[in-house]
């Protein structure tokens, strides 16, 4: 699914207008009857709703609610916020169609405000939305402030107030802290940032119907990944398919003390379906590979306790993981060296294979187009120096896709895939529960696998994060986020898998 960006969004307002067609008027009354549908599921009328009002759309929309809420038996208190700033036209006919039962308060200062709101009431927050064009200031940020105090619920339309929806918005800014937040149509680029994305605290998509045909020919180099892309992507196993058919995969890495972390590499490509496993560990790892991952083939280093050497022949492995426990030993590096200079087959690169990289230039160059690089924020630096903002970072991502022609996923509560030719995809699943060690290298086991099995390197991305969110989701729902740790993602693999097969 497409992301638009506040631009756009309007572009797509005016498309739908003038070809479905519909009156603003409308449209506006269409998403804010999709908003009280939603809320009323969640809330009972027993809830006092308050609307904070500011004199854009956004506000035209709290508006309207407060009129739906009220025709539903809501008891309603609208607040409007008075600056001497016009108000939009759809706004002003909303106020005019307020029923005269609706309290409305206007507030011109600060003391306006009342002392406080009762901690089972529900805020609508219709301050500002996508027509924001600078930080808060004044009053606005006054009353963004207050309602952030308050112990009340609250619900942002659109977008939290103050938050920029497609640029960064300058820290220190007043911004609503939502609770929730329904936002029309498609997420904001800002929901999926790790700077900005927690002030939409939950969010949720309400379509609106804009007009297909604009979302289908709008450009945007900006998408989340949902379920119903993987109908096609995913393949089925064929009757008379043998382990042959799913791949051979090769997983090096592991170092003394540090090889759990290959061994649920190892689990996660198994689980994600390739048809033979190869893992390549120093020979202090041995037995506890050939134990704890039956299922798996063993080759051993020369060394004890780290990797110095490749095996020499890779043509027969149709993807190679290399890093979780890898290690930094300067024989480990001269190892990665000398087997870039080797013809390859298609690379998953995580932990410290990419702190290695990161460390030289040279050896950045070499790196193999096409190959899938995992980094955390943290190991990203490394490899790019640091990103002064959420979105700065983005453009790095891209940089780095299209100067290595490598297909990156940074890591986070919203991952994402670049890729060589610019786009970028956010992941939707996954859950606080992931931060675990060792989440990390069971995703970069379940690449391996994939990509093994032939999918291309975007479709083992996309398929990749989604299903290692997914199968967290799912460990969530049984063991709890507290409890979750990495082996229950590789666990819970199968069950991602099903569910998304009989999605
Ligand atoms: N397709 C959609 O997504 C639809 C969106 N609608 C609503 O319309 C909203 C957008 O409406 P608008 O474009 O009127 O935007 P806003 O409601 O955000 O208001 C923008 C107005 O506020 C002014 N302004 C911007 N930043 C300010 C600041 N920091 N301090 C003071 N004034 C500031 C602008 O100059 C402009 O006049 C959406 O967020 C949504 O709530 C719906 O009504 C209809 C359909
Ligand atoms: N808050 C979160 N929400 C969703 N996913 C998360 C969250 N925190 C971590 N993850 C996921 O868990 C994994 C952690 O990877 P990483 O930091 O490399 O861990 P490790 O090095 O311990 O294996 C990543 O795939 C990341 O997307
Ligand atoms: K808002």
């Amino acid at each position: 699914m497409k992301i638009l960006t506040a631009a756009q969004t309007r572009a797509a307002d005016a498309f739908t207008i003038a070809q479905e067609p519909i009156s603003s008027l409308d449209l506006m009354e269409r998403a804010s009857w999709a908003l009280v549908q939603w809320l009323k599921q969640r809330y009972s009328a027993a809830v006092p709703v308050f609307v904070f009002c500011g004199p854009g759309n956004n506000g035209g929309d709290g508006l309207a609610a407060a009129r739906l809420l009220h025709q539903d038996g809501y008891d309603v208190q609208v607040f409007l916020i008075e600056t001497g700033q016009s108000a939009s036209a759809d706004f002003t006919q909303n106020l005019q169609r307020l029923p005269s039962a609706i309290a409305v308060n206007r507030l011109q200062r600060l003391e306006d405000l009342p002392p406080g709101l009762p901690p089972q009431a529900l805020v609508l927050d219709g301050l500002f939305g996508s027509g924001l064009s600078r930080p808060l200031e004044g009053l606005y940020a006054q009353v963004v402030t207050y309602l952030n105090q308050q112990p009340a619920t609250i619900l942002s339309i659109d977008i939290p107030s103050g938050l920029f929806a497609d640029a960064p918005t300058p820290s220190g800014s007043a911004v609503i802290q939502a609770d929730v937040t329904l936002t029309f149509e498609r997420p904001k680029l800002a929901f999926l940032m790790p700077h900005s994305g927690g002030y939409a605290g939950e969010w949720h998509v309400l379509p609106i119907g804009l007009h297909e045909d604009f979302l289908n020919q709008v450009e945007s180099p900006y998408q989340v990944l949902l379920p119903e892309a993987f109908q096609t992507i995913l393949r089925p196993r064929s009757k008379f398919s043998h382990k042959g058919t799913f791949g051979h995969a090769l997983l090096v890495g592991g170092s003394y003390g540090k090889m759990g972390a290959i061994t649920m590499s190892a689990h996660a490509a198994l689980r994600a379906g390739v048809g033979l496993l190869t893992v390549q560990v120093p020979q202090s790892g041995y037995s506890i590979l050939q134990t704890t991952v039956p299922e798996a083939m063993v080759l051993t280093d020369d060394h004890e306790r780290h990797l110095s050497q490749f095996p020499e022949d890779l043509t027969k492995y149709q993807c190679l993981g290399i890093g979780p426990g890898f290690g930094q030993a300067e024989d480990t590096r001269l190892a990665l060296e000398s087997l870039f200079r080797q013809k390859l087959p298609p690379l998953v690169l995580d932990a410290d294979a990419l702190n290695l990289l990161a460390a030289d230039r040279l050896l950045r160059q070499q790196l193999p187009p096409d190959s899938i690089l995992t980094p955390h924020p943290k190991e990203f630096e490394r490899l790019t120096g640091p990103a002064s903002d959420d979105f700065h970072r983005l453009q790095l991502l891209q940089n780095f896709c299209s100067e290595h022609a490598c297909y990156v996923i940074l890591k986070g509560a919203h991952s994402c895939i670049g890729t060589p030719s610019g786009e970028f995809y956010f992941n939707t699943t996954g859950n606080p529960g992931m931060a675990t060690g060792g989440s990390g290298d069971v995703l970069t086991g379940i690449l391996t696998g994939l990509r093994a099995q032939g999918y291309s390197p975007l479709e083992a991305c996309q398929l990749g994060v989604y299903l290692h969110g997914l199968a967290g989701d799912l460990a969530a729902e049984a063991v709890g986020e507290d409890s979750l740790i990495a082996s229950d993602l590789y666990n819970y693999l199968g069950a991602a898998f099903l569910q998304i097969r009989h999605s």
